[in-house]
């Protein structure tokens, strides 16, 4: 018997990016590797292959189609110029694109002609001036790229930006709107075909994402204050009532959003909800 063709996944093997997407695999149920030297991973219950690369790399190997699918940022992705597009973000690893210089130089983003600006997404910037028609000289560094206006290899840096801790460890402040809003996100070749193993992976990455979005809300009520408490969580489906042993009152379950659970959960009591519960979701597909 032949062996069955696996679906070749590629995964951050470090940086912002590693912990998240294998927390994420592993929810929906794939193994990941336990060894960090290990480059590849077989998942054969679920007929995968995960291949462990640079998050800036995987975009390379997916649109040329040596791989199948891959998760990486969307700001790698639109860097690489490959031929890859985003199929699905992922909810995690979000990040902004950004200009920054020294403070109080008055640098704005009408001022870019002319200038030298450091960054290590040297496709990402020449797209955006490309499509503004601006002129600026782009000095191409790997990384640590705030370092380079105190170093005098430029006048402004173009970086990613989370807290902004380090552009301010570096004395510099951002300006203009940011040119990408990231996260990572799940790749495939620009022309890929329909793929049910594909389809299965999303589905199961999916059900992740909205496990992320909900709790498990449990209570109990007295029969006259059920209706009350139902208006406020009507779950997704309507909630689950069981009896209770203790005469008039019920067990409810119900999804309710995370957003805002804890004030719910306030309200929920006020309305007549006992013993109220939230617990977290594994997965959930609804
Ligand atoms: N501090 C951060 N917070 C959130 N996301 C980040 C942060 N730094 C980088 N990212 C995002 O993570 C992705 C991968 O970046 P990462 O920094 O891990 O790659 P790298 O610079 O090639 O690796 P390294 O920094 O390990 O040399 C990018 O999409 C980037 O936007
Ligand atoms: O706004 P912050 O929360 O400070 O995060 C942003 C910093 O994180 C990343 O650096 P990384 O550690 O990946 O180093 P690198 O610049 O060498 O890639 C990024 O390049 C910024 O330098
Ligand atoms: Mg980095």
């Amino acid at each position: 018997m032949s062996e069955p063709a696996l679906l070749r996944v590629a995964v951050p093997n470090k940086g912002a990016l590693a912990e998240a997407a294998r927390d994420m695999l592993i929810a929906a149920g794939y193994r990941q590797r336990t060894d960090p030297k290990e480059l590849t991973l077989i998942d054969m219950d679920h007929e995968v292959e995960f291949y462990y690369l640079r998050p800036r790399d995987i975009a390379v190997y997916v649109g040329r189609g040596d791989l199948d699918v891959g998760i990486t940022g969307r700001d790698m992705l639109l860097d690489s110029r490959a031929s890859a597009v985003e199929v699905m973000a992922l909810g995690f690893g979000g990040s902004k694109f950004r200009f920054a210089a020294p403070s109080g130089s008055g640098i704005d983003e009408d001022s870019l002609e002319g200038k030298r600006i450091a960054t290590s997404y040297a496709g990402l910037l020449q797209g955006y001036l490309d499509d503004r028609g601006i002129n600026a000289e782009i000095v191409s560094l790997d990384g640590a790229v705030e370092s380079a206006i105190r170093l005098g290899v430029a006048e402004i840096v173009a970086d990613v930006v989370d807290t902004g801790t380090t552009l301010r460890k570096a004395g510099l402040e951002l300006f203009g709107d940011p040119i990408c809003f990231s996260e990572a996100v799940l790749i495939q070749r620009a022309d890929h075909e329909e793929s049910a193993s594909i389809d299965g992976l999303k589905t199961r990455l999916n059900s992740v994402m909205v496990a992320q979005n909900y709790f498990m809300m449990d209570y109990n009520v007295s029969q006259a204050d059920l209706d009350a408490t139902i208006a406020l969580a009507p779950g997704v489906d309507g909630p689950t009532v069981s009896s209770l042993a203790r005469d008039g009152w019920l067990a409810v379950r119900a999804l309710v959003p995370r957003k805002g659970a804890h004030r719910l959960m306030d309200r929920m009591y006020d309305a007549g909800a006992r013993g109220i519960l939230l617990t977290e979701l594994a997965a959930c597909r609804l």
